[in-house]
């Protein structure tokens, strides 16, 4: 690509020329054939203007490609991130990333770098040829060229701040805009539709507000650009016509060197307009690159290496707080979960249970005490060694826009027909495979699946991994009592070897009894840890007031 814009200015530098043979032979001062003349023209432009559409297209594949370069490593470094980092994120800020961030950042930054270099070679290509003709008047060129050049330098500091609030307001937009479309729902039945366009006007209107005042600079240092450049351009014409008069130039070489000028000036007038557009598009670039290389201790230092855990494998607590804006939301928890066992969590709403949870998988790391998996600090286990052992089903399991197939596969190596529907049957979702297959069409909006349905196709997707110990976070909630029954019915007939912690906050008789051990939490504290028969237990259950 570098040799076909090299070339093809090269020959934008040659057009000059033209003119000279064209003034020349209008003024007798050399013989060519019209026709001749005409027809080499025609086929010069057209080798010229072929270059430039290719060179043009090269360039454009070349953002194409990295911008689809860059749209995959910042999916790659997202998914990498740890859960608590993506929500620290949040979903709007990292759509941005992956969509204007990239689009501002390749088409500010990376595609006006691009042009950069064009204009640098086509000023490089025109000194020279301008050097050839007339070496001090090229000097007087680039000296009058200098200060439009470094305008924009002036103003660096108040680009650099506007183009930085822009990004950060992009983010900010995005995030707003994928929050209220979330919630479309809500805010239709909710009437609050008009009320959802106000707020959106509100971030709208402050975006604009930020890229009016980012305008305005690059504006400003745009038209003084200009005024510079068109004084440096005229004054060229005024020098050449100075150098005829006395005779130290003809008229086609004055011609030359004005269109050469041209040449000179126009690049640097087009570099003042992409300075700051490539100052803002730095700034965005910086951000990504920051984000890019975003560290999470956690999953950068590996302690356990063996990717299996014995059955005998357990979690411990061991006198852990886990604080967070300066409140103590778990407090001295001793707790010892064996990966066969069944488990189950109780408590009220705020008690703690989803946060011992994070503990547990590593996602939050105690404020003091241990926790740890296997006698290692669970914190800073590879997070890979944890997802491939512990599965976790939270209270709405997120359906992908697909087939059924896809959903349980999760667009990876496929699992056998046989192993998918059995892992659909084992779910409880052998009657409604009566109706529709492996290859219906559903989303987490689908009316295909009701909200039990949901939740059972989210378990199939757990159940086809096989793993050690699973936590089921308010699996049950919102379903119907019949449903959910039947449900827990069937994770407590599961193989003894297979071992969970579920946190619920209704009654089963069957799940309570069979459960190896009841785990009741209050106020971020455990009152009270044991099984079902035992008075203590039955006692704190009852103080509850648990839904059935
Ligand atoms: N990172 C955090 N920063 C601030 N407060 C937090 C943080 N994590 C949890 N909390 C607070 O700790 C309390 C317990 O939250 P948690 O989600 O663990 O409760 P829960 O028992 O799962 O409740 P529910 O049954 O309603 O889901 C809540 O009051 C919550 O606001």
């Amino acid at each position: 690509m570098l040799l076909v814009r090299l070339f093809t200015q090269a020959m934008y530098v040659c057009w000059a020329f033209i003119f000279q043979v064209i003034i020349n032979v209008a003024l007798g001062k050399q013989q060519l054939n019209l026709l001749l003349l005409g027809s080499g023209i025609l086929l010069f432009m057209i080798i010229m203007d072929g270059f430039g559409g290719l060179d043009n297209y090269l360039g454009s594949l070349l953002k194409l490609h990295t911008a689809q370069r860059l749209r995959q490593a910042l999916i790659q470094r997202i998914y990498r991130l740890t859960p608590q980092a993506y929500d620290k994120f949040g979903i709007g800020k990292l759509v941005a990333k992956v969509t204007k961030q990239t689009d501002n950042v390749i088409d500010n930054y990376y595609g006006q770098l691009l042009l950069l270099l064009s204009y640098t070679f086509q000023i490089s290509m025109a000194m020279i040829a301008t050097i050839t003709i007339n070496p001090t008047i090229t000097l007087v060129v680039i000296i009058l060229s200098l200060p439009a050049m470094f305008f924009p330098f002036l103003l660096k500091k108040k680009l650099t701040t506007s183009s930085a609030e822009v990004v950060k307001q992009i983010d900010r937009y995005t995030a707003r805009v994928t929050d209220l479309l979330s919630g479309f729902t809500t805010l239709k039945f909710a009437l609050a539709g008009k009320a959802a366009v106000n707020r959106h006007r509100i971030s709208n209107q402050k975006l604009l507000v930020k890229q009016q005042e980012n305008s305005r600079w690059s504006s400003f240092s745009m038209g003084i650009s200009l005024l510079l450049s068109d004084i440096t351009y005229i004054s060229t014409w005024i020098l050449g016509a100075v150098m005829v008069q006395q005779g130290r130039m003809n008229l086609g070489q004055m011609v030359v060197f004005s269109t050469l000028s041209g040449y000179l000036s126009y690049p640097l007038l087009e570099i003042t307009r992409v300075i700051p557009l490539i100052i803002g598009g730095h700034q965005a670039a910086v951000k990504l690159a920051d984000f890019l290389q975003y560290d999470q201790t956690a999953s950068a230092t590996p302690f356990l290496t063996t990717t299996t855990f014995q059955p005998t494998t357990s979690f411990k607590l061991q006198a852990v707080n886990f604080e967070a804006d300066q409140q103590l939301i778990l407090k001295k928890l001793n707790l010892e979960l064996n990966l066969n066992c069944k488990y189950l969590l109780v408590g009220s709403s705020g008690s703690g249970k989803t946060t011992l949870t994070k503990l547990l998988l590593g996602e939050i790391a105690p404020s003091s005490g241990s926790a740890t998996l296997a006698g290692q600090s669970v914190e800073l286990l590879k997070r890979q060694i944890i997802y491939q052992q512990i599965g976790l089903l939270q209270q709405q399991g997120h359906i992908f826009s697909g087939t059924v197939r896809d959903n349980l596969n999760l667009f990876d190596n496929p699992f056998s027909e046989t192993k998918l529907i059995a892992a659909l049957k084992r779910a409880g979702l052998a009657s409604w495979l009566d109706g529709h297959s492996l290859d219906t069409i559903v989303s987490n909006q689908s009316s295909l699946l009701s909200g039990g349905e949901r939740q059972r196709l989210a378990l199939a997707r757990l159940f086809l991994r096989d793993y050690r110990f699973y936590i089921f976070d308010e699996l049950t909630t919102g379903l119907d009592p019949q449903i959910a029954a039947a449900l827990l019915h069937d994770l407590f007939s599961m193989e003894t070897e297979t071992g969970f912690l579920l946190i619920t906050h209704s009654f089963n008789l069957e799940a309570f009894q069979k459960a190896d051990q009841i785990i009741v939490l209050q106020a971020g504290k455990i009152i009270a840890c044991g099984k079902y028969q035992d008075a203590q237990i039955k006692a704190q259950l009852a103080t509850l007031k648990l839904g059935v």
